[in-house]
């Protein structure tokens, strides 16, 4: 079994936890917070040990019934790879750590490529994740690019992609975060951080992004342009979806046409959490001017990442053999089918 502790058990952290408990080959030796919550209380719900990032507040988490295993860096010691989750510029920080342990570490898009030199989505470098100490989990967007970009570009190549984000404003449990009434570019710059985080990934693609924020929880929406060098049919493009494990389409006759239908959709099927790990792509918006692409697709923030994080550990650990086992593997342990 593969020892995995998570470090910063926040939107990302939990469902990692609980995606990693769900699998065959992998165990959770230990989670990990900074003060007590209604998350930590989960922890100890779920029976994962609770770590803390600071010892001295021990008497603050026992004061309100939640237990605690010990502190992050016993947590670490006993783990072969730690699932790096605490928010964005503070990941960086705990690199001393994971080297002076000697244990392999994932950090998330919230961190630049250089933390790790390298960055990960399952479908277009597993291979060269293999026996890593370091990896970068690209960001959710930039993982959802990723997936569709590769996946048309292996079969008709692309020539130029032109990407608009509009992304959610928060996560739904973060009230503090907007904005409320507001459309943010951001950044007004062009081009948007996803552009050179796909091209960290994918360097052979010719890619320029943009992205503003809106006030919605739930998910992303992307409007997606590629230039094919290849003759393709929406049709070409549909079997390239229908055939892939981490993407999925919005066909018309379900009559969803919003992010807030696509979260009821995942609520009615009984996904945990109403998790979507996959891209969403609205079948009827897939089509061809010329021999350019259009489509939009949706992007669950809070999940697509989580089943990529599985597949990082595997490759990380020489656990399967190849992309598409550790795929399979990660998907069927969490009764995962695209849409
Ligand atoms: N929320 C999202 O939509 C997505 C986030 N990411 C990335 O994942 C990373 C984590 O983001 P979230 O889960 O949203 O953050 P979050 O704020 O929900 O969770 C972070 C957790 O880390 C804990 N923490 C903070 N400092 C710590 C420390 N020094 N030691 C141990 N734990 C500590 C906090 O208590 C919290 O539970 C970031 O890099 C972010 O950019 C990536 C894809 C999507
Ligand atoms: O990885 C994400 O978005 P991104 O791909 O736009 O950077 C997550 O939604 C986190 O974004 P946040 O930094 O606004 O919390």
């Amino acid at each position: 079994m593969i020892k995995v502790a998570i470090n910063g058990y926040g939107t990302i952290g939990k469902r990692v936890a609980d995606a990693v408990a769900a699998q065959p080959d992998m165990e959770v030796i230990g989670v990990s917070k900074t003060k007590p919550s209604a998350e930590a209380f989960i922890a100890n719900q779920r029976g994962y040990p609770l770590y803390i990032a600071e010892i001295n507040r021990k008497p603050l988490f026992e004061e309100a019934g939640i237990e605690v295993a010990g502190d992050v860096i016993e947590m670490i010691k006993q783990a072969d790879i730690v699932v790096d989750a605490t928010p964005g510029g503070i990941g960086v920080k705990n690199k001393k750590l994971y080297e002076l342990h000697d244990v392999k570490a994932i950090w998330q898009g919230g961190e630049d490529h250089e933390v790790a030199g390298f960055s990960f989505c399952s479908s277009c470098n597993y291979e060269e994740a293999k026996g890593r100490q370091f990896t970068r989990v690209v960001s959710c967007n930039t993982t959802g690019l990723c997936r569709i970009i590769h996946a048309v570009d292996e079969a008709f190549r692309v020539k130029r992609v032109r990407a608009t984000m509009v992304r959610r404003g928060s996560d739904p449990g973060e009230v503090k975060k907007g904005p409320v009434d507001a459309i943010v570019l951001n950044p007004v710059e062009i081009p948007s951080h996803h552009g050179p985080d796909v091209q960290s990934v994918l360097p052979q693609i010719n890619i320029t992004t943009m992205a503003m924020i809106v006030p919605t929880t739930f998910m992303h929406m992307h409007a997606l342009q590629m230039e094919l060098e290849k003759e393709a049919t929406k049709e070409d493009i549909i079997g390239i979806i229908e055939a892939h494990p981490r993407m999925g389409l919005v066909r018309g006759a379900t009559g969803i046409k919003s992010t807030a239908e696509l979260k009821e959709f995942a609520q009615d099927m009984g996904r945990q959490r109403a998790d979507l790990y996959e891209n969403c792509i609205f079948a009827d918006s897939v089509g061809f001017v010329g021999k350019e692409l259009f489509l939009f697709q949706a992007i669950h923030q809070e999940a697509d990442v989580v089943v990529e994080n599985v597949d990082a550990i595997r490759a990380m650990m020489n656990g399967a053999a190849d992309a598409a086992t550790s795929i399979q593997m990660t998907n069927e342990a969490l009764g995962f089918h695209a849409i």
